[in-house]
């Protein structure tokens, strides 16, 4: 197998899925071991299913998903499975009635590094007592202890599906010192899915946009950042014609006279346009994660409407 395939956690490799009113792929997607990678995107986009499609909880139509070097779905996952930690967006209905240490217990049975002093240290530093039947806890009393409960056995993979869902802000804190440590070792991987920006952003090296079951783009988080501004610009004689032609432009205003408001994906390259055609940049401002989407989203809304107009005029 090469290095570059030993580099990745998960291979998602031409995935097709079809549900009553949603199409998915085909995507091929890789997410690089040891490092936080975040999936987001509006809801329905496909984020879970993908989660589910590692786990052999659904199978795609077509495709592969490759997990640690191991082809899903083709023969025994189990081994596999021991080197994944799940927290699934939902509790499962059917643990609504057992206390949350004995689903420890049961875990513990099965998950061959199942560490007794991490589970308890989990719960410490989550302040939350695991002697109460999971279906009778408030649910950010829950979600911390079916959180231990994911991460006590020190996978070498961890899914996390919305994890700081019903959290306080405190639990939230703790959670992300959690993760960050359980990082340390340096060949972990996490593949989270999120809608709080501020959790993406403390958490993620990566940021993979999705949406109606397509993904828009993967990108490295400090690039992303550093790479998508709104430039507030003036210039004599600047029309929108002009302005449009700024590197990377995905988005202009007029704002009176000679002025535009631009947003554009490629920071750099537009301030050194800036100079070189004589444009002030009188302001900028960098784009926080969900303008990024909505901008992304627009893209590819318009990108699909010229897509299926060329289709149409064939
Ligand atoms: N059990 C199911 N039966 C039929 N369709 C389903 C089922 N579960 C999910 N879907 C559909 O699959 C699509 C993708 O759902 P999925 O849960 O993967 O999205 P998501 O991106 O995780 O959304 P959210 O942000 O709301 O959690 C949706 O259109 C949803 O309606």
């Amino acid at each position: 197998m090469s290095d570059w395939q030993e580099e990745q956690a998960i291979q998602f490799r031409d995935i097709v899925q079809r549900k009553p009113n949603f199409k998915m792929g085909p995507i091929t997607l890789d997410i690089p071991k040891g490092f936080i990678t975040a999936i987001v995107g509006p809801n329905g986009s496909g984020k879970s299913t993908l989660f589910r499609m590692i786990l052999d909880l659904e199978k795609p139509q077509d495709g592969t998903v490759t997990v640690l070097d191991h082809p899903i779905g083709t023969g025994d996952d189990a081994p596999i499975k021991q080197r994944i930690g799940y927290l699934p967006e939902e509790s499962l209905p059917h643990d609504d009635k057992l206390k949350a240490f004995e689903k420890a217990r049961f875990n513990s049975c099965w998950y061959k590094n199942w560490d007794v002093n991490r589970y308890q240290e989990l719960l410490l530093a989550l302040q939350v007592n695991d002697n109460l039947p999971l279906g009778k806890m408030s649910k950010g009393m829950r979600r911390k202890c079916e959180f231990a409960i994911a991460l006590a056995h020190a996978p070498d993979l961890l899914l996390l599906d919305e994890p700081s869902s019903g959290l306080d802000p405190l639990a939230w804190k703790s959670m992300i010192e959690i993760l960050h440590r359980y990082m340390d070792p340096g060949d972990r991987t996490i593949l989270m899915t999120s809608h709080i920006v501020e959790e993406v952003k403390r958490l993620a090296d990566y940021i993979v946009f999705m949406a109606q079951g397509r993904v828009l783009g993967v990108y490295e988080k400090d690039e992303l950042f550093s790479s998508w501004f709104t430039f507030f610009v003036s210039g004599e004689g600047l029309t929108s014609q002009m302005a449009s032609r700024m590197p990377g432009q995905c988005g202009i205003e007029s704002v009176g006279g000679q002025s535009f408001r631009i947003t554009t994906s490629e920071a750099y390259q537009a301030e050194q346009w800036c100079e070189t055609e004589g444009i002030t940049i009188l302001s900028k401002q960098a784009l926080e994660l969900d303008e990024i989407m909505s901008t992304l989203l627009l893209q590819d809304g318009i990108s699909k409407r010229v897509h299926e107009a060329r289709g149409k005029a064939r």
